[in-house]
C-alpha cells in the first residue's frame, strides 16, 4: 500500500515536473513595468541593466541622487528601443510614506498603472557583535532590512489589488534568511523577517493572482560589501571564506530566472540550493528530486561545516576578550577567569 503510494506520488510528481518544464510559459520582461528598489547599486542596478536589455520599462528608486543618475545614465546605454520608459527616483523606501511615494512616482510616468514586477533589492548590513548592540543599533539594523522592503510589498500589493491587476513581488533576504552565524544579530533577524513575510504572501497573493518570490543570496561582490567588510569581526570574515561569492550579474541573472522559471524560493548557486533544500518545510519546492539529493547534501554535510564554525568561533575567544577590554565594555572590577 504505501510502495503503491510512493509510486503514484513518484510518477504524478514526474508528469506534473515535466509538464512544467515544457509547457510552462517564461514570463518575458519585454515592455513589462519593472519596479527596482536599491537599483542603484550592485544587484538592483546589475538587475535594471538585465531587465533594460530585455527590453522591460526600468524604474529605480534609492535615496542617494548622484548615484541615481549615474544608474540611469547606465540604463540610458543598454536601452534597447527608443520608447523604453527609464525612470530614477530618489525615496527612501523603509517607512511606509516614503515606500508608497517613490510607488506612486513611478507609476505616474505609466498613466497609474501598478508595475508588473516589483523587485526589493534595497538593504544593507551593518555586522557587529550583539553584546555592543543598543535598541538603536538594532531598530536601525530591522529598518535596513526587512523595513527596506515590508514597506514596498504592501505599497506594491495594495496598489494592485485596488486596481485589479497582477503582477509580481520579488523579496531579497539572504543565506542569512535561512541559517546564521556570529556578528550578524542587526541583519538576519531582518533576513528571516522577509522570508516570513514571503512565505504569508506566497499564501495570501493567491487571492488576487500575484506572484510572490524571494531569493536568498550568499555573498555578492558589491560596493556596500566592500563597505560591510570594513566594520566585520574578523571571526565572521574567517568563516566566510568558505563562500566564494558571486558578482551581482550572476545574481541578478539568477534571480530572473527563478522569476521566469516561477520559483518561490530562488537560489543560483550550490550552497543557496543546500541550504534552500535543507530548510524548506513547508514551502513550496523547486523539484522535488533535485531538492532531495541537495537536502541529503545538506543533511550530511552541514553539521560538519557547523562543527567547524564553532571551533573557528572558540578560536577567537582570546583575541575577542582583548578587543573587549580595549574599548572598555568590560567591568574592571569582575573577577578574570
Ligand atoms: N552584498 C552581499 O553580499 C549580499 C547582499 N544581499 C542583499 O541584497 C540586496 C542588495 O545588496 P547589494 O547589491 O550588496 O547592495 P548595494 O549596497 O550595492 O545597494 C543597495 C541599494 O539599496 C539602496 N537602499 C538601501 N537602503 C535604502 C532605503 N532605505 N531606501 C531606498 N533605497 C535604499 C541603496 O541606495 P541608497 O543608499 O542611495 O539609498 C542602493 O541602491 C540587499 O537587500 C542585501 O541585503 C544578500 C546577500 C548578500
Ligand atoms: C555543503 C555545505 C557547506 C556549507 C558552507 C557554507 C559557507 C557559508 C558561509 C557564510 C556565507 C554568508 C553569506 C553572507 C551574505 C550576506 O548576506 C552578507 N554579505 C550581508 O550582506
Amino acid at each position: 500500500m504505501l510502495g503503491t503510494t510512493v509510486c503514484l506520488a513518484i510518477v504524478i510528481s514526474l508528469i506534473i515536473g515535466f509538464s512544467q518544464m515544457f509547457f510552462r510559459k517564461k514570463w518575458d520582461p519585454r515592455s513589462q513595468h519593472c519596479y527596482v528598489t536599491g537599483g542603484s547599486s550592485g544587484t538592483g542596478l546589475a538587475l535594471a541593466i538585465l531587465l533594460t536589455k530585455k527590453g522591460a520599462d526600468v524604474s529605480i528608486v534609492a535615496r542617494n541622487e548622484e548615484r541615481l543618475q549615474k544608474a540611469l545614465a547606465e540604463l540610458e546605454k543598454v536601452r534597447q528601443t527608443p520608447n523604453q520608459i527609464l525612470k530614477a527616483y530618489s525615496f527612501s523606501v523603509d517607512t511606509e510614506s516614503g515606500a508608497t511615494a517613490a510607488l506612486d512616482a513611478a507609476c505616474e510616468a505609466h498613466g497609474g498603472q501598478s508595475p508588473d514586477a516589483t523587485f526589493l533589492c534595497a538593504g544593507k548590513s551593518t555586522p557587529g557583535y550583539f553584546v555592543e548592540q543598543d535598541e538603536a543599533s538594532l531598530r536601525q539594523g530591522m529598518d535596513e532590512t526587512y523595513w527596506a522592503q515590508a514597506f514596498s510589498a504592501l505599497a506594491a500589493a495594495k496598489h494592485m489589488v485596488r486596481q485589479r491587476s497582477k503582477g509580481k513581488i520579488v523579496f531579497v533576504s539572504s543565506v542569512l534568511g535561512y541559517m546564521s552565524i556570529i556578528g550578524y544579530s542587526p541583519y538576519s533577524p531582518g533576513k528571516f523577517a522577509i522570508r516570513g513575510l514571503a512565505e504569508t504572501l506566497q499564501s495570501e497573493m493567491m487571492l488576487y493572482g500575484i506572484d510572490v518570490h524571494i531569493c536568498f543570496p550568499c555573498t555578492i561582490f558589491t560596493p556596500s560589501y566592500v563597505e560591510e567588510n570594513r566594520i566585520k569581526p574578523k571571526v565572521t570574515l574567517k568563516i566566510e571564506e568558505t563562500d566564494s561569492g558571486d558578482t551581482p550579474e550572476t545574481v541578478a541573472a539568477g534571480i530572473l530566472r527563478g522569476v521566469q522559471k516561477g520559483r518561490f524560493h530562488i537560489t543560483y548557486n550550490f550552497l543557496g540550493d543546500v541550504f534552500r533544500a535543507s530548510t524548506c518545510g513547508s514551502s513550496p519546492r523547486n523539484s522535488y528530486f533535485i531538492d532531495l539529493v541537495y537536502g541529503l547534501i545538506g543533511y550530511i554535510a552541514l553539521p560538519i561545516w557547523r562543527l567547524t564554525v564553532d571551533s573557528t568561533v572558540r578560536s577567537f575567544r582570546q583575541e575577542h576578550q582583548e578587543h573587549l577590554a580595549g574599548t572598555g565594555f568590560l567591568d574592571p572590577a569582575a573577577a578574570k577567569k
